[in-house]
């Protein structure tokens, strides 16, 4: 057995790890005291006694925890957003390339991706590799995530007032945390315009970016590299071209993927067309955070990449 420290464990993404391991075979949660969450000392005895420690706090709290590893050379998988870009750490996300889940392995230092970059970067970094889309484009991203996506405070706003919109854009400084990871995982030469939106659900997210086509590239193409691409990778599904698979078509909604680390990619357009949407959907809680760390987890301990990633 391996042993797993959550620092964060009652918080959105700490519960819905524990939730996970809590079913894994080989890996013991160890828990700390309630009432010592925030104790220093207490956090350096578990994170000794840890194989991996799952942060999944505030990024303030994250980097004051990093610190404690660093001194006591721990193992860390942090979920928080500071360390996505930073020298020193690996990028958390096992598809990115056929490289990744060994450095993945072998990091003392992994970050987990954010939920709004995993999808862009999957959709963008290998049609940008094989040069059918070019990395100088204008991208745009739009997108929608559940309220679960806020944590504890957004989620209690939610649930709990009564004056709370259906829907509402966000993020509207054009400065958003993310902008710096899908720009330099997609490998893109200029930051995209990223407009995020919250919906009145709780988990489920839809980024969607257009695209207009120049040259000899057609939109078909994109759809078939996709799925050459990821046709190996267990949590990753390529819809065929221009199919929207949803319970709700002919609406494509944010749901479907809930409790799960699958994510879903889509070309959608008409055949012929030099425009269309390349479209990333999945649960922000799982492939977006606490599944995507779960995996992680898996790919660190060197376990099998798919235990205890889905809550259902
Ligand atoms: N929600 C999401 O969809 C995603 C979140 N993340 C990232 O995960 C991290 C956690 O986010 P989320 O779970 O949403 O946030 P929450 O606000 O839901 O949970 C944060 C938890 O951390 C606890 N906490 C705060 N400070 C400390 C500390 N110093 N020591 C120990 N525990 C502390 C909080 O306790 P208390 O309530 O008592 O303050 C709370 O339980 C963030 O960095 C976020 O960016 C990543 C991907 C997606
Ligand atoms: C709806 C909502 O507020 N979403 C969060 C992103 C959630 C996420 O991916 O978390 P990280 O904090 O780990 O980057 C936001 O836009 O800041």
């Amino acid at each position: 057995m391996k042993k797993v420290f959550i620092d964060g464990e009652t918080g959105t993404t700490g519960l819905q790890v524990k939730d996970r391991l809590v079913n894994h075979p080989h890996i013991e949660i160890i828990s700390i005291d309630p009432a010592k969450k925030r104790d220093v000392e207490e956090k350096r005895r578990l994170m000794k006694e840890a194989d991996v420690t799952v942060l999944c706090l505030p990024d303030d709290a994250a980097k004051d925890s990093v610190l404690l590893a660093k001194q006591e050379g721990c193992r860390i998988l942090d979920a928080s957003s500071v360390h996505r870009v930073a020298e020193g750490w690996v990028y958390g996300l096992p598809e990115l390339d056929v490289t990744q889940r060994d450095k993945i392995k072998n990091a003392q230092f992994v970050s987990n991706p954010g939920c709004y970059p995993t999808g862009v970067i999957l959709l963008l970094k290998p049609l940008i590799e094989a040069g059918l889309l070019s990395a100088s484009y204008d991208y745009s991203i739009n997108a929608v995530s559940g309220y679960s996506g806020g944590g504890n405070a957004l989620i209690d706003r939610f649930e709990s007032a009564d004056d709370t919109p259906i829907f509402g854009a966000y993020g509207l400084a054009f400065n958003h945390k993310h902008l710096a990871e899908m720009k330099k995982w997609s490998d893109l030469d200029k930051t995209p315009i990223f407009v995020p939106s919250v919906g009145n659900f709780r988990q489920g997210m839809l980024s969607f970016l257009p695209i207009q086509l120049n040259g000899d590239v057609t939109m078909e193409q994109l759809q078939a590299k996709l799925a050459e691409v990821y046709a190996n990778d267990t949590f990753v599904t390529v819809n065929g071209f221009n199919v929207i698979v949803d319970n709700a078509t002919p609406f494509l909604t944010p749901h479907g993927l809930e409790d799960t680390n699958q994510i879903e990619l889509s070309v959608l357009s008409e055949p012929g067309n030099k425009s269309g949407i390349l479209v990333a959907k999945l649960d922000n809680l799982g492939k977006g955070a606490s599944g995507a760390a779960v995996q992680n987890l898996n790919i660190m301990l060197g376990f099998d990449e798919d235990i205890a990633v889905n809550l259902r």
